[in-house]
């Protein structure tokens, strides 16, 4: 049939109208009524089929623009744009007479004017309604290109002689390009490419276009003089060649030259540079808006954004090694700073203590006066709520609430409150401690922070071994502190810690409020024992609150101050208490415990105003009367100090002229003896510091207790990751393998979306870490253990590293190409990098919540609430363009905005969506789509990038501010 000169097709049906085909180039088409007497001609039956890729549709062959005939295997002129019935098509072996105005290339299906594609209906309707199509001669094909080009290769023409020509129908529809090879106008065989993708690159100014098929299938037209037939048949058996051929093969042409080249790996061993196609004459009628090129939006924004951000990363980095360098420098001075392990009990003085309540005025202390003499063991004793514990967190310099009246001396003189904490070690009446530490680690946690830098780490285990020794720690050492949820050591054996905590660093004066609470009478005994025996040593000066001590325990005190009621009731010498009380006719009972009896005056009102009439009217006045408490203090300290009095050549007489001196002038005894000499402490203040270690010392020692803490805390890392696991698969199941269609689309941006919205939510949890750590936070700042900075940035490491950053990165890529998001190596990066900052930023604002609000119930509140918020004005869930006029600046406060179209512009900006309505085909670039539907702007990925860094640094910067400022302990 093809070699005959006319050829009549008849159709099946008489309704169908056929094509009356000629080769005669004049020849006008003639449309007859179906009526012949030869059979039709049925594709499915026919071993032939459908030519030249031609679809066998009820029996008929619906062939590609270009080509025509029952069998496909006619050229068919006019123009693409031309309805297949109305197509001129001429015998095989023919070129094609004329074309359509406007259309050119060997079968007239290319453009070359946008006259020519104006000229007729189009067969696919613009979104944007009022469009008209142009035509596009840039080798990048918007929905179905065409191009016919000539073939040289050297190698081909020798074989066979003439002109070869190649022509080219390019889908991005349906990923396929339909070629057929041509020599001196008679085709030779015909190839479906199938799989393919289009890209278009721009390298150093050099834009191509490339197309990379998979799958490849030839047929050989027979008898062509390839395939073995005409005059001069090949000597090569190339349909064997061929047929069998297949992928991948890839299509590159250059955009500014007519020139591409086609690459077939099946015959690399012919053609190892690939087959060179010249004078390529390419056209496509198109909608300017489906004309977006995936180029265009790659160039316009991405050296701008990668120049910003790595300026920024080459700021940040250089600012991080200046950091580092000042730091190592300070940890160097440290390490060589002198320091003393002979540190001197210091004495504490303190006249007509007050503290008012200032919201209602409420007076707690009633001007207390009292001392605690160097190296004595003081004890303040009253029922509960006398005032114990305001009057020993005010003599420790720990920041009150309300107003605090009144003077305290150390070692005689007035000083400032921060030298008051550097030589009190406070042991609070709460336990605050690591749950998941040893207790080797929490106390050699304490001793790497307040030991001297310059202490030889083994001296530091020394140290800690010795105290822990102390306190009777020794078999509980290698056991987990434990809390509530998780048992660990005893009430007592934590109280016992707690001390130790302290203990660790020997300090001139030791305040501990109830450090027997919890102990049975036995560990009580042996706590205050090992107290006693630090101030013998004259290391530390003790002082601490007590409820009820046993009577043993009462007469190890040096001094007693009761408290009644937020006065003094007694001060003075221990064993004087009972002789003073029973001179005021309130003699203890012989069965009764004295310490016992004190607090019965303290709280019974009828002994209480007995012991008070008596001391009005009493000559001795006590209480009030600070000499008369230095004269007992007299007493005590000739009998607790004379032994080294003595030793360093002081008399007793001495001592209390001391002690009268400072009474009338408030003017110094002696220096505070801390591990630093005065010199040691001016190198200290010129590194800005008041630590005794280095801030490089204190981020190592609190991040390795930060990484203890994720290790044994295993299951919040592993229920983060394994989440994280679980929704990927979760959402990739959900959106497997989204088609490129409208529904795919509303997917493409759903998955994305949702995604997003995991990730914030699960950022949540980050307020219930912070809460965890905070508590001990504000103990250990208030002890001077370190300042905020390496705890802040310790956190922020071990949250937002395996918690945030690393589950992101595990459920954006397993769940990325479940959905079958864009397979490319830069757009799956900037997809990761865009999860990876946005859940960074969303786990920081929470951080910030957490560290701003104290009550949890009302951060979670507040955290999901807001994170709501952001997330309906993300985009997705309202048009950024419809949103109320009042309301618009609330998208620019929301994370999920620019983490949403960052992920879209990158996911959908180069992707084409095709589908078709009411059978009405579209095809539009997903560009336009997120420009018309949601308002974005395709340049803005790197942009949004920027916005969400500068977001997670804002939230850092304020999380900082507020974890220095505000996280201080208030008591
Ligand atoms: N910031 C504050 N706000 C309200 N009341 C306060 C505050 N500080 C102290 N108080 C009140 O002052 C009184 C003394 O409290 P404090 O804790 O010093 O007593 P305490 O003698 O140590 O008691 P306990 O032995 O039971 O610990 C209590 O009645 C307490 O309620």
């Amino acid at each position: 049939q093809s070699s005959s000169t006319t050829t009549t097709s008849i159709a099946r049906a008489t309704t169908t109208t056929t094509i009356t085909v000629t080769a005669n180039p004049t020849a006008t088409p003639v449309t007859t009524p179906s009526a012949t007497c030869q059979p039709a001609f049925e594709c499915s039956t026919s071993p032939k089929g459908c030519l030249n890729n031609g679809v066998c549709n009820n029996n008929v062959c619906k062939c590609d623009p270009g080509f025509g005939g029952n069998d496909c295997g006619l050229l068919a002129c006019g123009s693409s744009l031309q309805e297949p019935s109305q197509r001129v098509t001429v015998a095989a072996g023919s070129a094609c007479p004329t074309c359509d105005d406007g259309f050119g290339g060997f079968n007239c299906n290319v453009c070359q004017t946008d006259a020519g594609c104006q000229a007729r209906t189009p067969s696919r309707t613009s979104l944007l309604g009022d469009e008209i199509m142009v035509c596009n001669k840039k080798p990048e094909v918007f929905y179905n290109g065409y191009m016919t080009c000539g073939v040289f290769s050297e190698s081909l023409t020798s074989l066979f002689p003439g002109d070869n020509a190649i022509t080219l129908d390019m889908n991005v529809v349906n990923k396929t390009i339909h070629a057929q090879l041509w020599i001196n106008s008679t085709q030779q065989f015909y190839c479906e490419f199938g799989n393919c993708t289009l890209i278009t690159t721009d390298l150093e100014g050099k834009v191509e276009t490339k197309w990379d098929c998979l799958d490849l299938q030839c047929k050989c037209i027979i008898p062509s003089t390839m395939c073995g037939g005409g005059p001069n048949p090949s000597p090569i058996p190339f349909q064997g060649l061929l047929e069998p051929l297949m992928g991948p093969f890839s299509l590159t042409c250059p955009h500014n030259s007519t020139n591409c080249n086609a690459f077939f790996s099946g015959l690399a061993g012919f053609f190892p540079t690939g087959l060179p196609l010249v004078d390529c004459n390419m056209g496509e009628c198109a909608f300017p808006s489906e004309m977006i090129s995936s180029l265009t939006a790659l160039k316009s924004t991405m050296p701008t954004g990668v120049i910003v951000s790595l300026a920024i990363l080459g700021a940040l980095i250089l600012f991080l090694i200046v950091v580092c360098s000042i730091a190592k420098r300070n940890q160097v001075i440290l390490s060589r700073l002198p320091y003393t392990t002979n540190t001197e009990a210091a004495s504490l003085e303190f006249r007509n203590v007050g503290y008012t309540l200032n919201k209602d005025g409420l007076e707690i202390l009633k001007g207390i006066s009292g001392s605690a003499p160097a190296g004595v063991v003081l004890a303040v004793m009253g029922p509960s709520g006398a005032g114990k514990s305001t009057l020993v967190d005010i003599l420790a310099g720990k920041r009150k609430d309300g107003k605090v009246s009144g003077h305290i001396l150390l070692n005689g003189k007035q000083v400032h409150e921060s030298e008051i904490r550097r030589a009190v070690g406070f042991v609070d009446q709460e336990d605050t401690l690591p749950a998941t530490q040893t207790v080797w680690e929490a106390v050699l946690f304490s001793a790497m922070l307040r030991l001297p830098e310059a202490m030889p780490i083994y001296r530091v285990h020394e140290r800690v071994a010795e105290v822990i020794e102390m306190l009777g720690l020794t078999h509980c050492k290698d056991r987990q502190i434990g809390n509530v949820t998780a048992r660990g050591i005893s009430g007592g054996e934590k109280r016992r810690v707690s001390i130790a905590l302290e203990l660790i660093t020997r300090p001139p004066i030791l305040i501990l409020d109830e450090p027997t609470s919890g102990l049975d009478s036995y560990s009580a005994h042996m706590v205050v024992q090992q107290l006693c025996k630090l101030a013998a040593s004259k290391t530390t000066t003790v002082i601490m609150t007590i409820h009820q001590p046993r009577s043993d325990i009462f007469y190890m005190f040096d001094q007693t101050l009761v408290v009644s009621k937020g006065a003094c009731l007694y001060f003075g010498p221990t064993n004087s208490a009972a002789d003073y009380f029973r001179r005021r006719g309130l003699a203890c009972p012989s069965t009764y415990n004295i310490a016992d009896y004190l607090l019965d005056i303290a709280m019974d009102q009828e002994l209480l105003k007995q012991a008070k009439e008596f001391e009005e009217s009493d000559v001795e006045k006590l209480g009030a009367s600070s000499s008369h408490q230095l004269h007992e203090n007299r007493n005590v300290m000739s009998r607790r100090n004379n032994a080294a009095a003595t030793t360093q050549g002081r008399t007793e007489d001495q001592q209390l002229e001391t002690m009268i001196h400072v009474e009338e002038t408030g003017s110094p005894g002696s220096t505070l003896t801390t591990f630093f000499s005065d010199d040691s402490m001016t190198q200290l203040k010129k590194q800005n510091t008041v630590y005794p270690t280095s801030f490089l010392t204190q981020l190592r020692v609190i991040m390795k207790r930060n990484l203890q803490i994720l290790i044994r805390n295993r299951s919040l890392l592993v229920l983060h990751l394994g989440v994280a696991l679980i929704l990927g698969i979760f959402v990739g199941g959900l959106y497997f393998d989204v088609p490129m269609n409208l529904a795919g689309f509303q997917n493409r941006a759903g998955s994305l979306f949702f995604m997003l919205a995991l990730l914030g939510f699960s950022s949540i949890s980050a307020l219930g870490a912070f809460t965890d750590t905070r508590a001990l936070f504000l103990k250990e700042r208030s002890n001077g253990y370190y300042p905020p900075m390496p705890f802040i940035i310790s956190i922020l490491l071990f949250d937002l590293v395996p918690l945030r950053i690393i589950p992101a990165i595990l459920m954006g890529s397993v769940s990325y190409f479940m959905i079958g998001l864009t397979a490319d190596a830069q757009t799956f990066f900037k997809f990761l990098l865009v999860m990876v900052l946005f859940n960074v930023s969303t786990a920081m604002f929470c951080l910030v919540i957490a560290a701003g609000v104290r009550t949890t119930g009302v951060a979670s509140l507040a955290s999901s609430i807001v994170m709501l918020f952001m997330m309906l004005f993300g985009g997705f869930l309202i048009n950024s363009k419809q949103i109320p006029k009042a309301l618009t600046w609330i998208q620019y406060l929301s994370m999920f905005k620019y983490g949403f179209e960052a992920l879209a512009v990158n996911e959908v900006a180069t992707t084409k969506l095709i589908d078709n309505i009411q059978g009405v085909a579209f095809n539009v670039p997903g560009s336009l789509i997120l420009q018309k539907l949601f308002g974005f702007e395709l340049a803005s990925y790197w942009r949004n990038v920027i916005v969400l860094v500068g977001f997670i640094l804002l939230f850092v910067a304020t999380f900082w501010m507020l974890v220095s400022l505000r996280l201080k302990e208030r008591k």
